[in-house]
């Protein structure tokens, strides 16, 4: 991988499957197969990756494991396979956080790409309004944050390749679809260019709204350091990510968050 995820995790794409080193934990992928996903699509008949991604929730070092659990902390390794689906991107199929019982509320997660390039669509609710959007580029190394409650899906930006990253979670995680299938996706949809490039055309469900395009930026205002991995980054201060796991601590940086 580009960017050193910090633990012992090894990607396989032609498995789409990770394995894992001495003194590391980790679940087998679940496998997001094509026909789980045909709903989310633009064009549910289109063609694509049979298994356009696949998940690894609660990933991590042995060491950090019993820490990990009495913070209610979970790391989640991802792999995004190449190719398009029809006219898409490879891409999730967009939800919110639902409420997690530990906290009490929707939560945040928290981005590092290790390979490949990803955007990372955001907007402040699924209602008709979806409020300020976001379309983040992040490329291996840099990271991206969606607050608490946005609607969010994760795209593969470069089809040519594979994209792996991390992300920390609420260990109780849910996530809720109602709202976001109900509006056919998310407010922006992404289309895929002859050349590869990237554009987005809007969702007719909601308002109209402006997007914002935007490069990946350093995120001072959590304590973040950039160039480090974000796994390193907690095992080196335990208490880094509990913005995570207590949103409100962070509440007035949510307010006003420009992805
Ligand atoms: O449930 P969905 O929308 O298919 O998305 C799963 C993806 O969402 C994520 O939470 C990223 O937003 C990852 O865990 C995973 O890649």
């Amino acid at each position: 991988m580009e960017f050193d995820p910090g633990f012992a995790i090894v990607e396989d794409y032609d498995a789409m499957s990770f394995s894992y080193g001495e003194g590391v934990f980790g679940p087998s992928v679940e496998r997001r197969r094509l026909d789980d996903i045909r709903k989310s699509l633009r064009d549910p008949n289109a063609d694509g990756p049979e298994i356009p991604y696949v998940v690894a929730m609660d990933v991590g070092n042995e060491r950090d494991r019993e820490d990990l659990v009495s913070r209610h902390l979970l790391y989640g390794a991802m792999i995004y396979s190449a190719g398009r689906i029809g006219e898409e991107p490879v891409r999730s199929q967009g939800h919110i956080h639902s409420v997690s019982a530990s906290c009490g509320m929707s939560t945040p997660e928290v981005y590092e790409i290790w390979d490949g390039e990803a955007f990372i669509l955001m907007h402040e609710t699924a209602h008709d309004d979806p409020g300020r959007c976001f379309a983040v580029h992040a490329k291996a190394g840099q990271v991206v944050i969606v607050p608490p409650a946005w609607a969010h899906y994760t795209v593969n930006a470069d089809p040519t390749r594979n994209m792996a990253f991390g992300a920390w979670c609420i260990r109780d995680f849910g996530f809720d679809y109602d709202e976001v299938r109900a509006h056919g996706g998310l407010a922006w949809l992404p289309v895929l260019g002859e050349g590869h490039e990237i554009g987005w055309v809007a969702n007719e469900a909601y308002d109209k709204n402006e997007l914002v395009v935007r490069e990946a930026r350093a995120l001072p205002e959590f304590g973040l350091r950039e160039g480090v991995p974000i796994y390193r980054q907690y095992e080196e201060n335990h208490e880094l990510f509990s913005f995570v796991t207590n949103p409100q601590t962070a509440k007035d940086v949510w307010l006003h968050y420009e992805a």
